[in-house]
C-alpha cells in the first residue's frame, strides 16, 4: 500500500494505548494519554509522538500533510479482530424467525443458519463476494477500523473455502483496511457429513488444511467448538494439525454450552478464544496463565438475546480482553463499533478505558500483531483516527453514533467525514 507523511498537530488528547503486547487485567485501564499532543508519520510509519510544543520545534511542517487536530482526540485505528466479512446472501428471514422465538442452534440443525449462508456463498461469484465485502469494509472504515480479521467458513468444501480466502486477499489488496485471514473450514457440519463429524475433520485435515497452509492462504485456523457442532477432541485434532503446518490458532469457544473450549485454547496456546459466554472460571484462569486473549463479541449476545460474557470478572481476574463486532450474516449482522462500545460499557461493566484497550492494543494482540499495530508508538504503522470531539470519553457517550471524523492508514488520509468521501488507496 502507498505510504504517506502526515503531521497530526495540536490534539487535545493523543490516546496512545502504548504497548507492544496484550494488556492483562488492571493494565487495561492505562491508555497513556498525552494532552495537547501531536503525531508524526513518515513513510507510513509513526516517527514521533509527543507534546505539540516539542514536536513543532523539531519538525518542518512543509515536509508533511498537516492535519490540525485542535479540539479533537486522536487514537490508534481500531482493530476488529473477529468478523465473517465475506459471505453470499443474507438471512433477514432468519432474524424475523428469531424475533418470534426460534432458536439460533435449532435453525442451524434444520439446515438453515450457517448452512443457508453456505449455499448462498457457494452460488455467489467471486466478483459478487468481492463487491459486497468492499462495501462492508467501507462501512468499517467510517467507524475507524484500520485492521480487520476475516474468516472463511461459508464453504465447508475445498473450492468455496479457497474462493472466500482469495476474495479476502483481493479486498486486502484494494481497500485501505488491512485484512488478516482465518481459515474456518470447520464452521458447521455439512449435511452430507451429519453424524460423521470425525470423517469431516479427517477431510479438512487431509484435503483442505494442507492446501491452505502451503499456499499461505490464511494466517489462522479456527473452528466452531460447540455442542452439536465440533467436540473438544475434534477441535484439538484439527487445530494441532494446523499448528504442525505452521498456522496460528483461535477458537469459537464456549459460546452456547460450557464445553471446555477455553481450557482447550489454553492447552494449545491459541492466540485467542472467542465468544466465551459460558467459559468456566478454571478455563479463564488457564487462558490468563497461557496469555490467550479473550475476545468478546457482545453484538452477538445482544442479537441472540443471550447473557453477555463476564468481561468484568475476566478483567478483575487478570485476563486480556479484546472486543470485536463478529460481523456475520446470521447471529450478528453489524459493522458498528459504536454499538459494541455501548454494550461493553453499559452492559458488560467495562470502563471506557478498558473498552478502548480492547479495541486497540488487545485487538491487535488477538491477531498476534501487537508489535506493529494497536497503539501510537514510534515504529508502528501510521494507523490513526481523529475524533470530532475533544476527548475519548465521547466514544461511548455519543451512544451508537460514530465519533470518528478522519481515518489515516499508513500515513494516508483515507476517510474524512467532513468531505463525506472515502479515498480508496490501492496497495
Ligand atoms: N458461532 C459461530 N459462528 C458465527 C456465526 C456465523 C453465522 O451465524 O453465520 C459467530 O461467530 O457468531
Ligand atoms: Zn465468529
Amino acid at each position: 500500500m502507498q505510504k504517506g507523511n502526515i503531521l497530526i498537530k495540536g490534539a487535545s488528547e493523543v490516546v496512545t494505548c502504548s504497548g507492544s503486547h496484550a494488556k492483562f487485567g488492571k493494565e487495561m485501564a492505562d491508555l497513556n494519554v498525552i494532552h495537547d499532543g501531536s503525531v508524526v508519520i513518515r513513510d507510513g510509519v509513526i516517527e514521533a509522538v509527543g507534546k505539540t510544543e516539542d514536536i513543532i520545534k523539531k519538525y518542518n511542517e512543509k515536509d508533511f500533510q498537516v492535519i490540525d487536530a485542535t479540539g479533537k482526540a486522536v487514537l490508534p485505528g481500531f482493530v476488529d479482530s473477529h468478523t465473517h466479512l465475506v459471505f453470499g446472501g443474507y438471512r433477514a428471514e432468519e432474524f424475523s424467525w428469531r424475533l418470534r422465538g426460534d432458536n439460533y442452534m435449532e435453525i442451524m440443525e434444520r439446515g438453515g443458519g450457517i448452512l443457508s449462508s453456505v449455499k448462498a456463498t457457494k452460488a455467489a461469484t467471486k466478483a459478487e463476494l468481492y463487491y459486497a465485502a468492499m462495501r462492508r469494509l467501507d462501512s468499517m472504515l467510517s467507524f475507524g477500523v484500520t485492521t480487520v480479521e476475516g474468516k472463511s467458513g461459508y464453504g465447508l468444501d475445498l473450492d468455496t473455502e479457497i474462493k472466500q480466502l482469495e476474495v479476502m486477499t483481493e479486498v486486502d489488496d484494494n481497500h485501505p483496511i488491512d485484512v488478516v485471514k482465518t481459515f474456518l473450514g470447520a464452521h458447521a457440519v455439512p449435511p452430507e457429513y451429519k453424524g460423521k463429524e470425525d470423517e469431516f475433520i479427517d477431510f479438512m485435515i487431509e484435503d483442505v488444511l494442507p492446501i491452505v497452509a502451503e499456499g499461505q492462504l490464511a494466517t489462522f485456523c479456527d473452528i466452531f467448538c460447540e455442542k452439536k457442532v465440533f467436540s473438544v477432541d475434534q477441535s484439538r485434532r484439527l487445530l494441532r494439525k494446523a499448528q504442525e503446518l505452521g498456522m496460528k490458532v483461535k477458537l469459537h469457544a464456549d459460546e452456547i454450552i460450557q464445553l471446555g473450549g477455553a481450557e482447550l485454547a489454553a492447552e494449545l496456546g491459541a492466540v485467542s478464544a472467542d465468544h466465551l459466554l459460558q467459559a468456566s472460571d478454571e478455563g479463564l484462569k488457564q487462558m490468563r496463565d497461557k496469555g490467550v486473549v479473550a475476545t468478546l463479541l457482545p453484538g452477538t449476545a445482544f442479537s441472540l438475546k443471550e447473557n453477555y460474557a463476564r468481561a468484568r470478572y475476566m478483567i478483575d481476574n487478570g485476563n486480556a480482553v479484546a472486543l470485536a463486532t463478529d460481523l456475520n450474516p446470521g447471529s450478528c449482522f453489524t459493522e458498528s463499533i459504536p454499538l459494541i462500545f455501548a454494550l461493553a460499557t453499559l452492559y458488560m461493566k467495562m470502563t471506557t478505558e478498558e473498552a478502548i484497550t480492547a479495541f486497540t492494543i488487545n485487538g491487535a494482540a488477538a491477531l498476534d500483531m501487537a508489535d506493529t499495530i494497536g497503539s501510537l508508538d514510534v515504529g508502528k504503522k501510521g494507523d490513526v483516527i481523529i475524533l470530532e470531539f475533544p476527548s475519548y470519553h465521547f466514544i461511548p457517550y455519543h451512544i451508537g453514533v460514530s465519533t470518528v471524523e478522519k481515518v489515516v492508514k499508513n500515513g494516508i488520509l483515507v476517510f474524512d467525514k467532513e468531505k463525506e468521501c472515502y479515498i480508496n488507496v490501492s496497495k
